[in-house]
């Protein structure tokens, strides 16, 4: 018994043989955002053991992961996953200790608190009473947080927040960068978009009301040198040195669930290789628990090695299935992030940074069409449900989600699109990233063979749905106008990317979906969003975890990562991850 060994490891170890055949009573699989939350408030408890295995390493001290300016630094390195998806693009994700959190842009919002409201409608009628909701979801998601107002500097600048709508005492530093950018360029783009938009400028989205524009805050802490606070650095940092019950094992890949070899459909261990090219299989027991945190692509592809999933697939592979649930790796959503740049006739300091987000609604960027277009998509989701019925339970299944999803477009006003605008120090331009929040395509995850190093088939199915493509170029015409507005219009000369060459607008009106069509399928990235692969839903539904989060038909599976989230929020993720860790630690805590 691990418990009553004076040399139970604990901290961050990179020996399996620390973990090899112990036993714990939590066993974390990913050491990322949700897998370090969940473990951290887990080990609260002196009396409980809790074993995280994280692929990656350990790099809290490299620049590339403490430094957000630099994380551009990441994309294809030794610390990204780098999947392969579909149009020949990559998907991207954090292989190091925190996981995502480690390396991503920072920015934290959150999504529509109808959105949140919209997943217990996803439940079974008895599970609606868990809290799935927006107002006891922000309290985890506040729990989570620690706050920092802006500076005087930074409201000068133009930042602003209302300090009640976050949490104040929690691990995660979210706080405004220490240098935020001169100039009139961002009071410029605020401007030009409520003018032709009718958005408001909000002092701060982060109340549940994101339908704005506004700058927000970043994971990072002011009382740090203003460097990241990842899941890392918030969560294990501040304890692994005290928490004597808590194991965090790096540099060690899950390959598969142990199974108790009877029909009880109980986890007793999970067995794991060192590094990425080692032979031997570790194995360490679990006692109560195993809780699934490695992500949307890589959980539900152990999940398949482990005989979780569709028996059509796992057999293909010689995979038993232990249970048969064919969504797992199903329901993937990810969304379409695009740049377009214009030359700036401004200069700028180096290294100031400020984040300047909007948030329209389908009224805001359809202006007199958008009754019309919420009619199409009402009309549209029974063939879209049909195109997609592959990569969901079933047509009817998918056709109940999407429902769920046009309310929340049409009835809720839920923001639609996202826009971030970019000023760049290192290149004469300015402009912006912007992505379809919402989009109806669904892909899917699926193992190719059963060694765990290898790389699952990740297929997006980017704008299988042509409404999300017509959105895209939507975005895309209004921004081409928002720079050809003023006061951002004095501000700006030529467009720079595309550029009228490639995106011809004969007519003045931004150019035609078709100008656009083939553009913005060659310009697009995989935006880091991916979610839905292990979706907290009714099985009916198509769902893969209960309304605890509990595996469907596992005695003590569950998972907490982002493939849990049933449907997009218009938002990024870390917040309302954070939250969901919460909330499963508090309800592991209570027994439910
Ligand atoms: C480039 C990028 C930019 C982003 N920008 C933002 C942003 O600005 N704001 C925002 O809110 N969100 C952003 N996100 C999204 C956010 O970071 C993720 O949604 C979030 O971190 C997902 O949390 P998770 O716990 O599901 O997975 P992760 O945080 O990715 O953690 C999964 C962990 O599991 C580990 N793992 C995987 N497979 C195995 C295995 N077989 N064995 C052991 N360990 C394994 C991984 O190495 C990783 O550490 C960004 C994401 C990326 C990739």
């Amino acid at each position: 018994n691990s418990r009553s060994s004076p040399h139970f490891p604990s901290g961050v170890s990179g020996d399996p043989l620390d973990a090899s055949n112990h036993t714990f009573d939590y066993i974390v699989v990913g050491g990322g955002l949700t897998g370090l939350a969940l473990a951290g408030r887990l080990s609260e408890d002196a009396g409980t053991t809790v074993l995280v295995i994280e692929a990656g390493g350990d790099n809290r001290k490299d620049p590339r992961v403490y430094d957000v300016y630099n994380s551009q630094q990441f994309y294809g390195s030794d610390l990204d996953w780098s999947w392969p998806v579909d149009y020949g693009k990559t998907g991207n994700g954090g292989k190091t200790l925190g996981g995502s959190s480690s390396i991503n842009g920072a920015t934290w919002t959150r999504g529509a608190a109808a959105q949140y409201d919209a997943w217990s409608d996803l439940l079974t009628p008895g599970e609606r009473s868990l809290g799935w909701n927006w107002s006891n979801l922000y309290s985890y998601m506040k729990k989570a947080e620690h706050y920092h107002p802006p500076s005087e500097d930074n409201r000068r600048l133009g930042a602003d927040g209302v300090t009640s709508w976050h949490g104040t005492r929690g691990p995660v530093h979210v706080g405004f960068p220490e240098k935020m950018v001169e100039g009139s360029q961002h009071s410029a783009f605020i401007t030009a978009i409520k003018n032709i938009t009718g958005i408001p400028h909000c002092r701060d989205l982060n109340g549940g009301y994101p339908n704005c524009v506004a700058f927000v805050p970043s994971s990072i802490n002011p009382e740090d040198n203003f460097h990241r606070s990842s899941s890392a650095m918030s969560y294990l940092t501040p304890v692994e040195n005290t928490r004597k019950n808590w194991l965090t094992l790096v540099n060690s890949t899950v390959f598969k669930l142990v199974w108790k070899p009877d029909d009880s459909k109980t986890v007793i261990g999970v067995e794991f290789l060192h590094l990425n090219n080692s032979s031997t299989v570790y194995r360490a027991n679990v006692r109560k628990e195993v809780i699934m945190a490695a992500g949307s692509i890589n959980t539900p592809a152990i999940l398949q090695r482990s005989g979780v999933g569709d028996p059509a697939l796992l057999s293909s592979l010689g995979i038993s299935t232990v249970l048969n649930l064919p969504t797992v790796g199903k329901n993937l959503q990810e969304q379409t992030l695009v740049p377009i740049f214009f030359n700036r006739t401004y200069e700028m300091l180096s290294r100031p940074w400020s984040n300047l987000l909007a948030f329209p609604n389908l009224a805001q960027l359809y202006g007199k069409n958008a009754t019309a277009v919420a009619a199409e998509i009402r009309s549209s989701l029974d063939s879209w449900a049909d195109s997609q019925k592959e990569n969901a339970l079933s047509k009817a299944a998918l056709k109940k989600i999407y429902e769920s999803q046009a309310d929340v477009i049409i009835r809720d006003k839920a923001p639609v699109f996202e826009i971030i605008f970019i000023t760049a120090d290192y290149i004469a331009l300015h402009g912006t990233m912007s992505w379809v929040l919402l989009p109806f395509s669904r892909g899917s995850v699926k193992i190719k063979t059963t060694d765990p190093f290898a790389k699952p088939n990740v297929t997006n199915n980017f704008f299988s749905v042509a409404f999300d493509t017509e959105m895209q170029a939507k975005g895309a015409k209004l921004l081409r106008k928002l720079f050809n507005t003023p006061p951002l219009s004095n501000l700006t000369s030529a467009e720079y990317y595309p550029g009228l060459a490639a995106v011809p607008d004969p007519v003045g009106d931004g150019g035609s979906v078709e100008a656009w069509d083939p553009w913005l399928k060659a310009a697009f990235s995989s935006n880091s969003h991916a979610l839905g692969t292990c979706s907290m839903m009714r099985k009916d539904l198509g769902g893969v975890v209960d309304g605890r989060l509990r595996v469907y038909g596992a005695k003590n599976l569950r998972v907490t990562d982002a493939s849990v989230m049933p449907t997009q929020v218009s938002s990024h993720m870390m917040s309302t991850l954070y939250g969901i860790a919460e909330k499963l630690a508090d309800m592991i805590k209570a027994g439910l």
